[in-house]
């Protein structure tokens, strides 16, 4: 994985959008431009069993008809079962060293809040990890309180060959703080799906960094 695909990382599960249709959704932002997806469908009703699995194949088959990244959020079982192209895991998932050990070369992100999760995420050769939140956010119940830049400012002076993307709370007006800190990109879920724009929105995100 390029440092580059980083740029505009568009997550989303059916639980962000309340109204439309989530694969529409996922198509205009592929359309506009996002440079890589995750697949992250949680929450009391996120869809499960073969409706689940179904929907991650679609949201794979799109991403593989733009020629991007597909990646599963936690659930490693649907990562190998689709041969998705990588899996994020957060500290309450599996481990980095379990997780590195099954998915092989897969891309594997890690969400880091500490010096000592990060050190353990290098040591099993994580691909990118992910910092947040570093504004408020409202589309993760259980997320810590924002940090802001600093602690990936950290991190991205320490280890300046350590692809790094921004989470939470980020919007067209403040991805360039983000990257100005040293993030590779950004990770967004709201401003993209509630967006009524989306492809002027990941415009935005291109141009404000
Ligand atoms: C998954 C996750 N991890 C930290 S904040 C967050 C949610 C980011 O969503 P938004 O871009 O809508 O703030
Ligand atoms: C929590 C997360 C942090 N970073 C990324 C890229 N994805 C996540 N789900
Ligand atoms: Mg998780």
């Amino acid at each position: 994985m390029k440092r580059e695909q980083l740029e505009v990382y568009f997550i989303m599960g059916s639980q962000n959008v309340k109204s439309n249709e989530p694969l529409a959704v996922l198509e205009k932002a592929l359309q506009a431009g996002v440079t890589i997806f995750q697949f992250r469908e949680k929450g009391a009703d996120a869809r499960t069993g073969q409706a689940y699995e179904d929907f991650a194949r679609a949201c794979q088959k799109l991403c593989q008809k733009y020629t991007i990244p597909f990646i599963v959020n936690d659930d490693i079982e649907l990562a190998l079962k689709l041969d998705a192209d990588g899996l994020h895991i957060g500290q309450d998932d599996l481990s980095v060293k379990e997780a590195r050990k099954r998915i092989g070369e897969k891309i594997l992100g890690v969400s880091v809040h500490t010096m000592s999760e990060l050190e353990v995420a290098i040591q099993f050769d994580t691909d990118y990890v992910g910092i947040g939140p570093i504004y408020g956010t409202k589309s993760k119940d259980d997320a810590k309180p924002a940090t802001g830049t600093r602690f990936l400012n950290q991190v991205a002076t320490n280890y300046p060959s350590l692809p790094i993307v921004g989470i939470g709370g980020i919007t067209p007006e403040n991805t360039h703080e983000v990257i100005r800190a040293g993030g590779d990109g950004v990770a967004v879920i709201s401003a993209i799906c509630e967006s009524e724009d989306i492809q002027a929105t990941v415009q935005l995100f291109k141009i404000n960094k």
